[in-house]
């Protein structure tokens, strides 16, 4: 699969295990930085990630910064992208299952390099539901996305 990732400065502690895990694993990585850990803001890191899973250039999105709570806020702006802030492995299965999430966000100051890597691991390997229940309820989220977009 083909893996767009981006980090700031507190997700950066994060980067080299996630990337490592990734290419091990076959997956393609578009790495959009930060390359070392000086101080940047997270949503310029976001963007790009959130804008490549929602063009269907990625087929995921991770992010990290340092709760995953500001890269995530980002992310969940850009149309189409459903973004995951994940800290246990029992989340990471149910948001793939029920939300189809297409993005997830780490916190290099919350988890460590091991369980973050179980967490995407997870992520990517846990298919959509596809149930009309769950269906039915992202139709919801995008019918507001929808609402407020220009
Ligand atoms: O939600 C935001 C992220 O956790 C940032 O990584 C954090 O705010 C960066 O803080 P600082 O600039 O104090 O390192």
């Amino acid at each position: 699969m083909k893996i767009a990732f981006g980090c700031d400065h507190g997700g950066f502690v994060l980067k080299a295990e996630i990337i490592e895990y990734l290419k091990k694993n076959g997956h393609e990585v578009m790495d959009f930085g930060i390359n070392d850990g000086h101080s940047v803001d997270y949503p310029d890191y976001s963007l790009p990630v959130a804008e490549c899973v929602s063009a269907g250039q990625a087929d995921f999105g991770i992010v990290a910064c340092g709760t995953g709570i500001g890269i995530s806020i980002a992310a969940n702006k850009v149309p189409g992208v459903r973004c995951a802030l994940l800290s246990d492995t029992f989340s990471a299965h149910a948001t793939r299952e029920h939300n189809n999430a297409n993005m997830m966000a780490l916190g290099g100051r919350t988890i460590g390099p091991g369980l973050a890597v179980d967490i995407v691991d997870v992520f990517l390997n846990t298919p959509f539901s596809g149930d009309e229940r769950h269906q039915r309820r992202i139709d919801k989220i995008t019918a507001i996305e929808k609402k407020y977009s220009k």
